[in-house]
């Protein structure tokens, strides 16, 4: 009898081109400590006994990807991406439905967040147990908010007590997130993670607290924050 244990995914949304850190190759091919930071994010998943299979997305002109080491590891599953994120998400996810994972979870990871720790992950497939609407890595706002103006003034403060800045992974099940990205979709929403899609459909994730160390290389001076926190 083989046992029907349901599969936890890993999907790597990794086919963006970086234009905000302004580099010469797509940031998640820049190197920190000898690392290409998509093989650095990719390594959590690699390595967690939890994790059964990753799903990589990549631009459709990557030409990097062929020349990592990473590139033929038996756990991996290479896609094409899309024209957004969010795309390049559903995309990931349709393939695992063809993998027969419709029934299966995922954990969606940006590439470019490479300072993942194991204990997060571990953290939120705990959470996934408890919460039949997903659960997501964010940490609260350590900064006073402001809702600012078109003219760049300040509108009001935000009672900072209720603001999370979200990370990721971000963890649901594979049916319910594509139903609920294809349904943004469909109903014109702007889908900037996997729980705004899940929230348009009236469902409430789990916010399960993350490292500050959990940064988005986004910018040049993410270069530098994420070389230190990845060695120590
Ligand atoms: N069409 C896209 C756009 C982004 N991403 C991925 O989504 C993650 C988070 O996106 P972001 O930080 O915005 O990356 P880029 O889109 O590459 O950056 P930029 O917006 O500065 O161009 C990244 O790992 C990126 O590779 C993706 O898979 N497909
Ligand atoms: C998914 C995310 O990392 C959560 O904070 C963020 O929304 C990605 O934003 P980006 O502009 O696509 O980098």
């Amino acid at each position: 009898m083989t046992e029907n244990k349901t599969k936890i995914w890993a999907l790597i949304p990794a086919a963006g081109i970086g234009s905000r850190m302004k580099s010469e190759l797509p940031k998640q091919y820049l190197e920190i400590d000898g690392k290409t930071i998509l093989e650095h994010s990719l390594s959590r998943f690699l390595e967690h006994p939890s994790i059964d299979k990753v799903v990589v997305a990549l631009h459709a002109n990557d030409n990097y990807w062929v020349k990592l080491k990473i590139a033929n590891h038996p756990k991996i599953i290479t896609i094409e991406g899309g024209a957004t994120r969010a795309e390049s998400v559903l995309n990931g996810l349709k393939a695992i439905q063809q993998q027969h994972g419709q029934d299966d979870w995922v954990m969606v990871h940006d590439a470019a967040r490479p300072c993942l720790d194991n204990a997060s992950i571990d953290a939120l497939i705990q959470a996934g147990k408890d919460s039949a609407h997903g659960a997501i890595l964010a940490y609260p706002s350590v900064d006073t908010v402001k809702l600012a103006n078109a003219n760049q003034t300040i509108d009001k403060t935000i009672n900072r007590e209720q603001i999370w800045l979200a990370q990721t992974p971000q963890y649901f099940p594979v049916n319910a997130l594509a139903e609920a990205i294809e349904a943004g979709f469909k109903q014109g929403i702007t889908i900037t993670d996997e729980a705004s899609a899940i929230e348009a459909q009236g469902m409430h994730p789990a916010l399960v607290i993350g490292t500050r160390k959990n940064i988005k290389v986004t910018e040049p001076e993410d270069m530098m924050l994420a070389s230190v926190w990845l060695v120590t």
